[in-house]
């Protein structure tokens, strides 16, 4: 059978999109293991469906370069909203839904020229309950916490955006680490039994906060949407940004903006749209 597919790509973090308003995807989760796989595929961090909800404009389901699936994408989530935009599936409005296994997301467009420039995400609320993140460690929260990876020593900060994040700021570069080590290390310690994405910050002279991230199932991105957010939550549980300020986050594909509040998480960035082609499966 023949599908459609758009590529996309949110500060780099790429998927193969699939309107699923007229085509129907067979088994996501061996499809996205198939195409996600650059020299015998299209090439991307994973697959994500869109599909008709009856709470919001669309569904998104996202899944994994390695078939699993996730519970939200920040940086897929932007590109929904512009392929809706983009191919009619709003009406022209700019206030668009997105339903996901992580409740129902508000979009806003930032239209100029007809395009969609950017893309801001009410992300919902952090979750910070270490039951609800998924990670084993005790109290209410899991700030600034020691874990041990590899006889060192780090301390973690985990946060949940609907998927779960442990958040690490270090001294060191971190471009010079080895993430492709040290990645799986975290992402399958035992103390995360749903697994975890992984972000390494910097605190740049400017303040903003530089990234690199080992994601779920997917491995080394150039970019994480609801890492990001993570990251500034994190920041600012720490006493490394203010709650409420404008935070901006600097990936190895762009830059997010963060913003943190007593009720949820905005991130606003940009959503391209790469090709559009079509694959015989
Ligand atoms: N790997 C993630 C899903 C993709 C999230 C990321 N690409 C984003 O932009 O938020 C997980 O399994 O939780």
């Amino acid at each position: 059978m023949k599908l459609s597919f758009t590529k996309m790509h949110g500060c780099g973090n790429h998927y193969i999109y699939f309107n699923c308003f007229d085509q129907a995807v067979p088994d996501p989760e061996a499809l996205s293991i198939r195409l996600s796989e650059p020299h015998f595929g299209i090439g991307g961090d994973g697959i994500i469906l869109i599909s008709p909800s009856d709470r919001a404009d669309a569904q998104m389901r996202i899944f994994n370069a390695d078939g699993s699936e996730g519970r939200m994408c920040g940086n897929g989530i932007r590109c929904v909203g512009k392929y809706l935009y983009d191919n009619g599936m709003v009406n022209g409005r700019t206030a668009v839904t997105v339903d996901t296994l992580s409740g129902v997301k508000r979009l806003e467009l930032d239209v100029r020229d007809g395009r969609v420039q950017s893309v801001r995400v009410d992300m919902g609320a952090a979750i910070l309950l270490p039951r609800d993140i998924p990670a084993d460690f005790e109290g209410d929260s899991v700030v600034g916490a020691p874990l041990v990876v590899d006889e060192r020593v780090y301390h973690v900060t985990c946060v949940s955006m609907g998927n779960p994040h442990c958040v690490i700021f270090l001294s060191e570069d971190i471009d010079s680490l080895d993430l492709a080590r040290t990645g799986p290390k975290f992402e399958h310690h035992p103390l995360f039994p749903a697994r975890i994405n992984t972000e390494f910050v910097n605190i740049q002279s400017d303040g903003s906060l530089k990234m690199r991230v080992w994601e779920r199932g997917s491995g080394e991105t150039w970019a994480c949407g609801t890492g990001a957010c993570a990251v500034g939550v994190a920041a600012c549980l720490t006493g490394r940004a203010e709650k409420g300020s404008d935070i901006t986050v600097r990936l190895r594909g762009g830059d997010l903006n963060i913003q943190y509040t007593d009720e949820t998480v905005f991130m606003t960035g940009a959503a391209t749209t790469i090709f559009e082609g079509e694959i015989e499966i």
